[in-house]
């Protein structure tokens, strides 16, 4: 048992145990002495008690409402105390976390730790006691025990540490969990079944581990600087949402050609804000009641992605008719009445547009907040402007083609080139002149290419003629367009001319028909 933990708790026992016989003392001599008398001493055995031990304790057991499990608040005075306290502390053990990723370090049991807060000292500590909750058939080892963490103080700041310094305990440590939280990459599609065991939930998950932060993302610092800004005004914009009375979402569209680094986007985004991500495969949701109940069971500090919008949905948003009569129809079954709920014979059971955006608005404003909706499309053209209009996707990303700026992160990244080099010039030419995405300029960056390990030097005289080589296809497909528009615009005025020609030449003869006549 550590010293001060010692030192508290003994005096406690013994401040406590003075006190108590003072009140059981009382107790015995109250029936005998007037009742006016006996109001005044009671009050005054109270006062005596206190002065003998004039401290408070207040106790947070492990033992949840529910039988076998941990009580929040438990939970989370052990993230706030290994978080704030635990550097002060002498003894402390390691655990491995919920996922066995993240090693979780805290305060030993019986060891006691100060904290302070608006000036006023408090003593923590951990330590056990007999469970009531004994059962016949010990199936956790040790489950009879049941540990608690206790706050000791001076009577005076009753208020003040129920009031203030337990709700902000609760407060801090809840953002320590979410902090340390091993965060997950969620999938409804099933076909990527990671946790068949979890068969009642609509998704599966694994730990979210992508390594893409914004230092790493390619792309123009200002563009970069203005969305990591916006991310910020969005996370600590609890209470301007609640008060211009608006749910606190927030609608990304990213668009761009492939390979320009829309998902590498998203990974950078759920690292910075520490959210978990969704990846809502919509081409595998039946129809829009699945749609619901999938986002229903999604928590908040997320991001909801749906990749590729176009491709995943009929935007035109028009139900689709059965094309033939069915099988159905010829066996007669067409004939039997609809059951409750189930779907038209010409209603095919899939999303439609309009369950997207119901989606989007409605049920989506009305769970709670901190959500990310993301969508990414190579085509913005194609979209429904319903779908993108902003209240819906508040904010329109354009993922462009490798920008000189990008190449220099992407040069830092891969070559560990953090000043200009001679070869920079020519680079930055060709990136003006030249489309060339950043996974294709990260490909020719690669140190470790066809098998042979190169020197930045070699890289940057790899991309330099990758980028020549690319400009020089342009041209010539630009070139052999530019001829086969020739060639069309050449065969168009033939055909026209030919066609004047030949109504000239009827005009003639049909001329000569009526002034003959
Ligand atoms: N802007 C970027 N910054 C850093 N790396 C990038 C960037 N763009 C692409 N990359 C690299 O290229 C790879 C492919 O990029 P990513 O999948 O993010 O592109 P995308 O735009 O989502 O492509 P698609 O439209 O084909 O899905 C990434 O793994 C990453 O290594």
């Amino acid at each position: 048992m550590g010293m001060a933990a010692m030192t508290v708790e003994r005096w406690l026992t013994l401040g406590s145990g003075v006190g108590i016989s003072i009140m059981f003392l009382w107790s015995k001599v109250q029936n005998h002495i007037p009742a006016a008398l006996s109001v005044y001493l009671t009050t005054s055995a109270t006062k005596l008690a206190s002065y003998v031990n004039p401290y408070l304790q207040i106790t947070i057991s492990e033992q949840g409402l529910e039988r076998f499990q941990r009580s929040e608040f438990f939970l989370t005075v052990e993230a706030y105390l290994s978080d704030a306290c635990a550097r002060r502390a002498r003894k402390l053990k390691a655990e491995l976390g919920k996922d066995s990723n993240n090693l979780q370090v805290s305060v030993d049991d019986y060891e006691a730790v100060t904290d302070e807060f608006s000036g006023t000292t408090l003593w923590w500590y951990a330590s056990k006691k007999q469970s009531n909750a004994r059962s016949l058939i010990n199936l956790y080892p040790g489950q009879d025990e049941s540990r608690f963490y206790r706050v000791v103080f001076h009577s005076r700041y009753r208020d003040l540490v129920v009031k203030s310094y337990l709700p902000f305990v609760l407060g801090e440590g809840r953002a320590v969990t979410v902090k340390n939280r091993q965060r997950r990459l969620f999938t409804n599609n099933a076909s990527k079944n990671w946790n068949p065991y979890r068969a009642n939930s609509c998704w599966s998950h694994v730990p979210f581990e992508h390594p893409a932060t914004f230092d790493t993302l390619a792309m123009d610092p200002e563009q970069k600087e203005a969305i990591v800004d916006d991310l910020k005004a969005f996370q600590e914009g609890k209470e301007y949402y609640a008060k211009v009375g608006k749910a606190w979402k927030r609608g990304y569209l990213l668009y761009g050609p492939p390979g320009t680094g829309k998902s590498t986007m998203i990974a950078a985004m759920a690292n910075f804000l520490d959210y978990d991500v969704y990846d809502l495969e919509l081409t595998a949701v039946k129809n829009n009641t699945e749609l619901r109940k999938l986002f229903i069971e999604t928590t908040g500090k997320s991001i909801i992605v749906i990749e590729d919008i176009d491709c995943s949905i009929d935007l035109t948003g028009k139900r689709l008719k059965a094309k033939k009569p069915s099988a159905s129809k010829e066996s007669g079954e067409d004939d039997k009445p609809k059951l409750p709920g189930e779907p038209e014979k010409d209603e095919a059971p899939k999303v439609t547009l309009s369950g997207l955006l119901n989606f989007i608005d409605g049920l989506w404003s009305s769970c709670g907040g901190e959500r990310i909706i993301m969508f990414t499309t190579n085509h913005k053209e194609k979209l429904d402007p319903a779908l993108i209009r902003r209240g819906r996707m508040d904010k329109h990303i354009e993922m462009s083609y490798c920008s000189f700026g990008g190449f220099k992160v992407l040069a830092k990244n891969y070559l560990d080139i953090v000043v200009e080099h001679d070869m920079f010039g020519e680079i930055r030419q060709l990136l003006e002149e030249t489309d060339m995405s950043p996974a294709d300029v990260a490909e020719n960056l690669m140190p470790m290419s066809k098998k042979k390990k190169r020197g930045p030097e070699e890289c940057l005289l790899g991309l330099i003629e990758a980028l020549k080589k690319a400009k020089e296809d342009t041209a010539a497909v630009a070139k052999a367009k530019g001829e086969e528009e020739a060639e069309m615009k050449n065969a168009n005025k033939e055909k026209e001319d030919g066609d004047v020609k030949k109504a000239k030449a009827w005009e003639d003869a049909n001329g000569d028909i009526h002034e003959a006549s």
